[in-house]
């Protein structure tokens, strides 16, 4: 090659190459400059929020977006209202129409949601140490704003002058120690941007022209706007930037102080074990179930899940139980624990349901105590008094059960079904003949109720149950989670199963069959609902102490009960029992007179207790009787009572009276069983027959969920 070709090759390549990073350098500005124009919308969000470092907050600034290598995360606060991942937009002309955003006429939706999905992965990750899935918020922060407070699906818009208020209005869910564990994993996962950004002074090698041409390519003349420094984009609306104070002082403690006077919530409403946090946020493909012995946080998740499920899809969520009373008291709980999404979540008892499907669809339909109890008393009269069921072995409410909860509870309707049906969980077996009186009875008791032109309660749900087969909801809910659904029948699962059926995590049933009181065992295939392969065990027992614990499980050490997922199941054992206390007490009473006086002074040395008021009591009964008794007893000697069946969990100084089955999934601080018996203790089931061994079984059930309703203190009675 001639010297001439080469030096102008040199040169030609060394124009290139100045081009090249001239280009570079362009970019680096440009770069720069947005880094700058951030900082200072930032920093005006940071000088928001910066006063809450006075209440306990941790500010994490300039942290790197979590799987991103460029991005970073404008701020995450930390403190004791939970998690904020906060971004700062300089916006102008923001419009939100439903759950879209707008600045001007661009869709920048899906600016938010890249946000929304940051905090659902942080969600994630901090599940791991424990934090419940609702304290991690997604919040845009709209800088030079204020009065904006509005919500584009799961991310909270606010104005910069509106953030402070936001995270301080979330009061005191977390404590000191467990901010602290959020923080120490927090750190990790939003890691430090301290690296510098790379700069590379590395370019590709120019590629020259061929050497066979003869001209030299000399690049076009630059312009000299080329060579000046690039200015930085254009604030999106510099005209919204005022540099005034963001709030007064006055504005600032009112807000701090709003939040540190905030009641704390219980620890697990924002906190919970990893176990208990990685259930509430799995994705089941179909039905599901979640169970584990008393007291092991079931209903804790199951609540949890409601409020995760609400805020994470569309839709209604239901959450349902047997028990009448029990959801107004979860629904309390849940203001608390979920306050954005309370009014998205339904709490009905099952019945409640079906009257509102039946309701809805105008389906007649009449329920009538007395005229229940008069058809019933009538077809008993006409069809089984004096016949081969009506022995002293049993009182005439064993049949009333077995109608009830065995047939009606299955919707069974012909004859052949019962004949030879295994009747789970009742032992005392059933001959042809008497089969044969019992389906006579139900036969006679079925027309009676309809001569009256009345329904009972299993006809109601079966009534329901018809009706959502005959024509599915318009609009399914998205979730139906049952608690204790242990008490559900046959017809109820179905009924509550056709609302849903097998979306994925659309039905969740939360139970423990050992606490199973009402007979009727059937199982899931029987309902048609499978949840194989989507079931979890919780094994820690959170609310009582081991010494309570020991003394209710000796009652049920032996026992079997039939599981709804078709084996004859022991109960779950709990792996780790944390808390200690004093032992319960047992006292056996000469009478009745005597055992009032003594329930009437453990109350008052309960309440004596420190940290222990009326409302922390729980009296407990097997029967109307045994409540009425220790209502009046209590109210005799000036102690406030309330009946539990009027308890709505609104907190109420007095203490709570009532039979065991009003108190399933109830817990109080001191519980005092006033009716055992004391050969409970001390019959070997082995020496009963199979009626007594029904009876009795059923009875210590009854009698486990009562002890284990206890968290501190137990009392025990028998005359
Ligand atoms: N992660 C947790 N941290 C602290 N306490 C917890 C936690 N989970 C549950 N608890 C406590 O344990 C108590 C029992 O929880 P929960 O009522 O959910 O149990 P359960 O399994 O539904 O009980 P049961 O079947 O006996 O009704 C709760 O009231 C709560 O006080």
């Amino acid at each position: 090659m001639p010297a001439g070709d080469s030096a102008a090759n040199e040169a030609q390549r060394q124009l290139l190459l100045a081009t090249a990073h001239e280009k570079a350098a362009a970019d680096a500005r440009r770069t720069a400059a947005s880094y700058g124009l951030a900082s200072a919308t930032e920093q005006r969000t940071a000088r928001a929020l910066a006063p809450l470092a006075a209440a306990g907050y941790h500010l994490l600034a300039d942290r790197q977006w979590p799987g991103s290598r460029r991005a970073q995360v404008d701020m995450v606060v930390i403190g004791p209202g939970g998690v904020f991942v906060v971004d700062t937009k300089a916006w102008a002309e923001v419009s939100i129409v439903g759950d879209r955003i707008h600045r001007g006429d661009a869709d920048v939706t899906d600016e938010l949601m890249a946000l929304a999905d940051l905090a659902y992965r942080t969600e994630g990750e901090l599940a791991e140490v424990g934090l419940a899935p609702g304290e991690v918020h997604a919040v845009a922060v709209l800088a030079g704003r204020s009065g904006v407070d509005e919500h584009v699906g799961p991310v909270r818009v606010v104005g910069e002058r509106d953030v402070l208020q936001l995270v301080a209005r979330h009061g005191q869910r977390l404590s000191p120690t467990q901010v602290d564990v959020v923080l120490t994993r927090a750190l990790s996962w939003f890691r430090q941007v301290g690296a510098p950004a790379p700069v590379s002074t590395t370019l590709p090698e120019p590629v020259l022209p061929a050497p066979s041409t003869a001209v030299v390519a000399i690049p076009a003349q630059r312009h000299a706007a080329d060579d000046a420094p690039v200015a930085p984009p254009v604030p999106d609306d510099p005209g919204t930037f005022t540099i005034e104070p963001l709030l007064d002082d006055a504005t600032v403690q009112a807000a701090l102080l709003d939040g540190l006077m905030a009641a704390p919530v219980e620890d697990w409403m924002a906190f919970l074990h990893p176990a208990q946090a990685r259930v509430v946020r799995r994705s089941f493909n179909g039905p599901s179930r979640i169970r584990g012995a008393a007291g092991t946080g079931k209903t804790v998740v199951g609540l949890h899940r409601a409020a995760y499920l609400a805020r994470t899809r569309q839709g209604r969520v239901l959450v349902t139980t047997y028990i009448r009373t029990l959801p107004d008291v979860l629904r309390q709980l849940l203001t608390r624990l979920a306050p954005d999404v309370v009014d998205r979540v339904e709490f009905a008892g099952v019945h409640e349901t079906a009257k509102r499907i039946l309701d809805e669809r105008g389906v007649q339909h009449r329920i009538d105590g007395r005229q229940i109890t008069a058809a019933w008393t009538s077809a008993w009269g006409r069809v089984a008094g004096g016949s081969i069921i009506d022995t002293d072995r049993h009182e005439q409410d064993y049949w009333h059960d077995e109608v009830r909860y065995v047939i009606k509870g299955r919707g069974l309707t012909q004859w052949e079904q019962y004949a030879d049906l295994p009747r789970l969980g009742r032992r005392h077996r059933l001959g042809p003949q008497q089969r044969r009186v019992v389906w006579d009875l139900y036969q006679a008791y079925d027309a009676e109720l309809r001569v009256r032109g009345v329904h009972d309660f299993a006809d109601q749900i079966a009534l329901a149950e018809a009706e959502l087969r005959r024509q599915p909801p318009a609009e399914p809910y998205t979730a139906v989670i049952v608690d204790e659904a242990q008490d559900l029948s046959c017809v109820m699962l179905r009924m509550l199963h056709a609302l849903v059926g097998d979306a994925p995590d659309g039905l969740t049933l939360v139970g423990d069959g050992q606490q199973t009181i009402y007979p009727g065992g059937f199982t899931l295939a029987e309902a048609g609902v499978s949840v194989a392969g989507r079931g979890t065990v919780l094994d820690i027992n959170y609310r009582n102490t081991a010494e309570i614990l020991q003394f209710a499980s000796m009652l049920v050490a032996d026992d079997e009960f039939a599981d709804i997922e078709g084996a004859t199941a022991r109960g779950d054992r709990p792996t780790q029992v944390p808390r200690r206390g004093p032992k319960p007490v047992y006292v056996r009473c000469a009478n009745q007179a005597d055992r009032a006086r003594r329930m009437v002074t453990r109350v008052q040395e309960a309440v004596r207790q420190v940290g222990t008021g009326y409302g922390d009591v729980g009296v407990l009964s097997l029967s109307r009787r045994g409540v009425d008794d220790a209502t009046a007893a209590l109210t005799a000697a000036g102690v406030p009572v309330v009946n539990l069946e009027k308890y709505d969990g609104v907190p109420v100084d007095a203490v709570k009276v009532g039979t065991i089955k009003r108190a399933k999934g109830l817990e109080f601080k001191q519980v005092l069983v006033v009716d055992v018996r004391a050969s409970w203790f001390t019959e070997k089931p082995e020496q009963l027959d199979e009626v007594d061994r029904e009876r009795r079984e059923y009875r210590l059930r009854e009698m486990y969920v009562a002890m284990t309703r206890a968290r501190d203190g137990l009392w025990v009675a028998s005359v």
